[in-house]
């Protein structure tokens, strides 16, 4: 049986509505999880597409949605948005809370395989298979068949690669094998976790098979060369990021070119002297909700 929602919140916003609910996931091991919900006006007359937001690290369910000027064109388009948490909260791992980039607020949107993180630091089910079914089963007017997803940094990997996934065989790992996204696109995203910093100290933390495990599975770089079928990728990056040398989209692009997505398919757009923080978001917020509604609404 599907876990109540309790409500936590609600405002007004756009005529439309911004909630925020709280459950007890399984997903991740029967702890609270919180997430945000933005339905447009249009939402009380008929089942509306959605895009997910995947926020980055040190994030909560909130900085999207309070920070990245996204539910005017949401609203808009007739649109709903999802904001998931970035971790499980209160796990009480050893070492959860002793970084900033590791555990809590980190969860990287994988299904952790080390044992000792595996019971709780599975954000990968929670964001693709748990909140679509918890969602859906308390009867909020979503149409699951039109899904897209985005994100931030650490969210932007997660929006890639959980994209790029659904195109490939079991073999790529566990979780959605149908085409459960129509688009993706990702602010600053980390594009090559397996050679970044941050990536390498998630994956070798959260998987027992560490960087080796990740490589087909949590990459995106590697993900899209493996790919062949027609994709629908926006990225954007500020040239101006402190964490450039973290995200390496120029990988990602010559690995996409290389394995024949052209610019229609994969558009990665480099913005002159804007840096890693929501100020960059908002300013091209608009755009990556247009994008997206092209898909959903086609
Ligand atoms: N804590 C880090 C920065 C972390 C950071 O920039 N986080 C980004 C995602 S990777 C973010 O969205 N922060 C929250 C916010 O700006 O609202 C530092 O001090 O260098």
């Amino acid at each position: 049986m599907a876990p109540s929602l309790t409500q936590v919140s609600s405002n007004k916003h756009f005529e439309g509505t911004l909630t925020k609910y709280k459950f007890k996931s399984s997903a991740l091991g029967d702890l609270d999880a919180a997430f945000n919900v933005f339905l447009p006006a249009n939402a009380a007359s008929a089942k509306v597409p959605v895009l997910v937001y995947l926020a980055g690290l040190t994030c909560t369910e909130d900085n999207g949605a309070q920070k990245g000027s996204f539910m005017k064109d949401a609203a808009q388009e007739g649109i709903a948005l999802v904001f998931p948490d970035t971790s499980p909260r209160g796990a009480n791992v050893p070492g959860e809370d002793d970084s900033w980039d590791f555990g809590s607020g980190a969860g990287f949107y994988v299904n952790a395989t080390h044992p000792a993180w595996s019971k709780h630091y599975n954000m990968r089910a929670h964001v693709a298979q748990e909140l679509p079914a918890v969602i859906e089963a308390a009867g909020i007017p979503i149409d699951w068949s039109r899904q897209s997803i985005f994100g931030h940094s650490m969210g932007g990997h997660g929006a890639l690669t959980l994209y790029l996934q659904s195109f490939l065989p079991p073999a790529a790992g566990p979780g959605p094998n149908e085409r459960q996204y129509r688009s993706a696109s990702a602010f600053s995203p980390i594009c090559n976790p397996t050679i970044a910093p941050w990536g390498t100290k998630a994956f070798s933390g959260y998987l027992e098979g560490g960087i080796e495990e990740a490589r087909n599975v949590y990459d995106a770089t590697q993900l899209i060369s493996r790919v062949k079928e027609n994709v629908h990728i926006l990225i954007d990056y500020g040239t101006a990021d402190n964490f450039l040398f973290q995200l390496n989209p120029d990988n990602f692009l010559k690995a996409a070119r290389e394995a024949g997505h052209d610019d229609v398919q994969v558009r990665v757009r480099s913005q002159e002297g804007y840096d890693h923080s929501y100020y960059f978001i908002s300013t091209f917020a608009s755009d990556h909700i247009h994008f997206h509604a092209n898909f959903l609404k086609a």
